[in-house]
């Protein structure tokens, strides 16, 4: 008899644990697939919505898909879902809603990116895009702007222009001794961007190193290209991609621990933006996210940028010839000593020189990150009231969500620059003046609230990169990987969700002067 209510028992506690499990299983599964509603008079959701994911081509195939939604709606917003929870694409067609998505108090910076940008490092307790509470988040928000803003000051800057003149100076000797007479800029200037950014906002350990420095700039490119969606959406799913991610970041960690440790135990003091945190009473782990949210606020831009202007100039001779010269009248102006070598009298430029003197190289910038700034910006309304789209309120972005647009809907637009894709300066000079065709229609340097924090150093590095290497060498044309001279400038891939190396790879062929 015991026997048999033995196994009764045991029957109905395995029957209890099939239902139980199968209970869980199916909230679970209804969690994962349910849907939060749109929120009142959100714009019409566009796009096929995936379990998980939400519209999938809006990671894949980012600017085919917004170009594709926003010509099915009236207005040119759209909403769409980033994983299960609703986005608000605002159309930057219009004026209006680039004023508002730029200049809008209720619309949080931090917020918006830290959930949806994902090639960025996970900087916080709370990344997870479905937290109500961004409060944590806001206070880092903040000191990371405070900090950043104290490494880029101009004083900062000028103490380490020695320090930034010799670190290219030593990276274009490298180039001029190697046999080749080819450079990948995406590879090689790339590199030289990533060791200034290095020196200003990490610490000298690395920028003094070369092993340091090219295992650092790795780990920094495992984490950028580890964002898939569905490490982006779902942080804590174990994907292998998050998987990387998470070592990647835990090593780039455990390398700045290293030199944190080393400076503690040791008493040792360095002149940088690592040191400047610790004087400040920062934790360790402030520290890290500081300096590795700082290059990724800088690296990027800046590095394919650099690259693509190098390119750009040598694919149009006149500007090439303009370039060159005002490199020399640069020169003759602060070392005016022409028996001396170019790349010998650029060392006498002073700050002011490289900040001011340069307005064509800074044309030839910004046409560059004109055709480069590719994805879309993003924010979210952290105000507890619906943010308008229009006078009515026909179209709102929700409390709580999240809003989104493409710097391509008007940086790419042939109703405000004239033959979009082709890189022509001249386009900003005062005849033409395409950029002021209508208001807020520029962002190279983002714009209202969030000006961008690193110009100043991204034209320094620019104009210095630029200037050394017409200083060290000649005859400079496009070439394909076995040095053949090409006319042809690489494709770029527009539904990228940043800046991002060409499609085909392009070499700059030279002659070392
Ligand atoms: C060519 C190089 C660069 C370009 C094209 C660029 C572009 C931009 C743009 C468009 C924004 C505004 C984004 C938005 O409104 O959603 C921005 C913001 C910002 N940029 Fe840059 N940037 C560059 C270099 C740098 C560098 C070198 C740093 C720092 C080392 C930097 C730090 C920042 C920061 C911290 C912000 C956010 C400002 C805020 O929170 O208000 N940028 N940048």
């Amino acid at each position: 008899m015991a026997i048999y209510e033995a196994i009764e028992a045991d029957t109905r506690f395995k029957i209890a644990l099939v239902f139980g499990s199968l209970a869980i299983l199916g909230s679970l599964v209804s969690w994962l697939f349910s849907r939060p509603p749109l929120g009142k008079n959100a714009p019409q959701l566009a796009g096929h919505s995936y379990p998980l994911l939400g519209a999938l081509q809006f990671f894949t195939q980012r600017w085919d898909f917004i170009q594709a939604a926003s010509a099915h709606s009236s207005t040119g917003n759209f909403s769409f879902h980033a994983g299960k929870w609703p986005v608000v694409y605002v159309s930057g067609k219009s004026e209006a809603n680039r004023k508002l998505f730029f200049e809008n108090k209720g619309l949080g910076f931090g917020a918006g990116y830290r959930a949806l940008l994902g090639g960025s490092p996970d900087i916080q307790k709370d990344n997870n895009v479905l937290s109500g509470s961004v409060t944590d988040a806001d206070d880092f928000d903040q000191l990371f702007v405070r900090r950043i803003g104290a490494m880029l000051k101009g004083p900062q800057l000028k103490a380490n222009l020695p320090k930034l003149l010799a670190d290219v100076r030593r990276s274009m000797d490298a180039l001029a001794t190697g046999k080749e007479g080819i450079t990948n800029p995406f590879d090689s200037v790339y590199r030289m961007v990533y060791q200034l950014t290095m020196r200003t906002v990490g610490c000298n350990d690395f920028a003094d190193d070369d092993v340091l420095l090219d295992k650092s700039l790795h780990l920094f490119e495992v984490i950028e290209q580890t964002g898939t969606p569905l490490s982006i959406m779902w942080p804590w799913i174990p994907v292998p991609a998050r998987a990387k991610r998470l070592y990647a970041g835990f090593q780039l960690y455990m390398m700045f621990k290293k030199v944190v440790d080393e400076r503690a135990a040791t008493g040792k003091q360095d002149d940088d933006a690592l040191q400047f945190m610790m004087g400040q009473g920062d934790d360790l782990s402030t520290i890290i996210q500081n300096v590795v949210g700082a290059l990724f606020a800088g690296q990027l831009n800046s590095g394919i940028n650099a690259a693509w202007i190098l390119i750009y100039m040598t694919s149009k001779p006149e500007w090439f010839v303009k370039v060159r010269d005002e490199v020399e009248s640069v020169a003759n102006k602060y070392a005016p000593d022409s028996t001396e070598p170019l790349k010998e009298r650029l060392m006498k430029v002073p700050m002011e020189g490289w900040d001011h003197d340069f307005p064509v190289i800074d044309l030839c910038l910004r046409e560059s990150i004109r055709l480069q700034l590719f994805g879309t910006a993003f924010r979210r309304n952290v105000t507890n009231q619906p943010i308008p789209l229009d006078p009515e309120g026909k179209e709102v972005i929700p409390p709580g969500q999240y809003a989104s647009m493409s710097i391509s809907d008007f940086h790419h637009n042939n109703d405000i620059y004239n033959n979009e894709t082709e890189w022509d300066p001249s386009r900003y000079l005062p005849d033409r003046a395409e950029d002021k065709k209508e208001a807020y229609a520029y962002a190279g340097w983002g714009m209202g609230r969030h000006p961008c924090l690193g110009m100043r150093f991204a034209k320094l590095e620019n104009n210095m990169l630029v200037s050394f290497f017409l200083a060290y060498f000649d005859e400079i044309t496009l070439a394909d990987r076995n040095g053949n001279d090409t006319a042809t400038l690489p494709r770029v891939n527009r539904n990228s969700p940043t800046a991002a190396k060409p499609l085909d790879p392009i070499w700059l062929k030279y002659k070392v002067k």
